[in-house]
């Protein structure tokens, strides 16, 4: 059996482990589908470069609003689906060539799973092998989960995975899911000239979100999609292509082609954890210490495989905390994940940082709200924006920031000053009052929406 120093099961963020630090050591990397993980090859990055042209096309459609002639004429599908993965399947094999050509670097391509304490059999495609190591980080991801009425029917269906790879857009897209993945790929396939219906079991659209924010985002949607809320899929019927989605209402979807954006769940249940001694939680994330140990000695996790908050900039920020502790373990650091901002790539763009206004209410808080306008600042005006928002909920006395909502344009890069101030404990008096805020800049609708607290 090849014994390494060091083992890391999964190349998407697990491959950023290794780095420059880990020379002279014999280091292997087990990827069984794509280097780059979810985020490069159907995640974060394809999703975002289609959600771009989507933003393009809606922005030609509505260029009269800004006194200009113009007429979208086709979202040309097929050459934006090559355009954008024959990047990202250049980008992917040429991660793994790198790793393939380091001396120092194994690259197993296949599937891990735990034979016993930090040993472990990979399936090759010739034949199993058998491997071990001092130490091992799992970051072994996640996939889409797909409620038993869509697995068990036997008709095709698509997820990320999936997806974004297809031939032409359908006449009429399903989404199983309101969340994240389905507001955002809705958005593009609509531009791209598919009718959705989007079915979701809670009464709103991205439900977790500050309140006011789920509310206006469903309130627009419901304008471009038709909403099922409040309802779940209990049978899909007909035949590939002439989809018939049943409710649980009794009443019915149709279309060619559906989508599962309906969550992911951790891939913890193909390793055989507990022949390694690693524990799971009953939602399948594996249990990490602060210093993403797990309960095996010298096995490590990070990434949507354990963590708290499933982003990649999260994951990014455990692979970092994983490679100082192999390497430092007498001075372990931690990964901190309060304050963890996020953002939805749609028309309108959200992002978020710290408490919603309903966690306030649940946790009992006492709290100021702070509200602007996009359309109460000039480059709003610009804009001729009419829904966009900015709120900051903070402590009444000490001005201390609690959560920050925007929903707008720019929204994932206007948070930053607020995601600043909640990391670094500047309190939103100082935050409004102190650094200047460029006139006339949307970044204004933030100090607006800091002044509006009254502090
Ligand atoms: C459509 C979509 C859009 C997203 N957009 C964003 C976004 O805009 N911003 C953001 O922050 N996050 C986004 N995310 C989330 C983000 O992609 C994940 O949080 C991130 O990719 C997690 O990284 P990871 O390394 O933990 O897992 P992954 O990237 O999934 O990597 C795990 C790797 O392990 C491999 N693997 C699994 N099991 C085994 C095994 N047994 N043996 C060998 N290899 C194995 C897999 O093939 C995979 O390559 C998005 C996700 C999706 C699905
Ligand atoms: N911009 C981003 O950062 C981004 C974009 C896409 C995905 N992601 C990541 O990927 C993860 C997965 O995205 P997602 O959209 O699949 O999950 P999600 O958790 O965001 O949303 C899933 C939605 O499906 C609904 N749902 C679940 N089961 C259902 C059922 N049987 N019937 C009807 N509705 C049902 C849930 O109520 C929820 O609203 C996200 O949690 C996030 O971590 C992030």
């Amino acid at each position: 059996m090849r014994h390494h120093d060091l083992i890391v099961i999964g190349a998407g963020s697990g491959n950023a482990v290794v780095d420059g630090s880990f020379a002279g050591l014999d280091v292997a990397v087990v990827e069984e589908k794509w280097f780059g993980g979810t985020c490069l090859n159907a995640g974060c990055i394809p999703s975002k470069m289609l959600a771009f042209a989507a933003h393009v096309a809606s922005t030609v459609r509505e260029a009269g609003t800004y006194d200009v002639d113009a007429e979208l004429r086709a979202v040309r599908w097929r050459e934006l689906r090559d355009r954008v993965f024959g990047r990202l399947d250049a980008a992917r094999e040429e991660g793994r060539r790198g790793r393939e050509a380091d001396d120092g670097i194994t690259v197993y391509g296949g599937r891990a799973r735990f034979t016993g304490p930090r040993r472990l059999v990979v399936e090759l495609p010739d034949g199993p092998v058998e491997v071990a190591a001092d130490q091992i980080v799992i970051a072994a991801g996640g996939r889409p989960l797909v409620p038993p009425p869509v697995a068990d029917s036997g008709l095709p269906y698509e997820t990320s995975d999936t997806v974004m790879r297809v031939d032409a857009p359908p006449r009429h897209l399903a989404v199983l899911g309101g969340g994240y993945i389905a507001a955002e790929l809705a958005e593009v396939f609509s531009e791209a000239g598919s009718a959705v219906t989007i079915v979701e079991k809670e009464e709103r659209l991205l439900g977790p979100q500050d309140e006011t924010v789920a509310e206006l985002f469903t309130d627009l949607a419901r304008d471009r999609y038709d909403l099922r809320l409040g309802r779940e899929v209990t049978g899909v019927g007909g035949r590939p292509g002439a989809l018939r989605l049943t409710l649980d209402d009794g009443s019915t979807v149709e279309a060619d082609m559906l989508l599962v954006a309906a969550g992911r769940v951790p891939n913890s249940d193909r390793l055989d954890l507990d022949a390694a001694g690693v524990k799971t939680r009953d939602d399948g994330r594996i249990v990490v210490d602060a210093y993403q140990r797990t309960t095996a000695e010298g096995v490590f996790a990070l990434g949507d495989i354990c963590t708290p908050v499933p982003l990649k900039h999260v994951a990014n920020r455990e692979a970092k905390v994983v490679a100082h502790n192999l390497l430092h373990p007498d001075d372990l650091v931690s990964a901190d994940h309060d304050g963890v901002p996020a953002a939805v790539f749609t028309r309108p763009q959200i992002a978020s940082v710290g408490a919603t206004e309903q966690d306030c209410r649940d946790r009992g808080l006492e709290y100021l709200v702070g509200t602007a306008q996009y359309a109460d600042v000039a480059y709003g005006w610009a804009m001729e924006d009419t829904t966009g928002f900015c709120k900051v909920l903070a402590e009444p006395g000490t001005g201390r920031l609690l959560g920050a909502h925007l929903m707008g344009p720019q929204a994932p890069t206007l948070i930053q000053p607020l995601v600043l101030a909640t990391t670094l404990g500047i309190d939103a008096a100082t935050l409004a009052d102190t650094p200047y805020w460029i006139h006339p800049a949307l970044t204004e609708v933030v100090e607006n929406a800091l002044l509006d607290l009254g502090l």
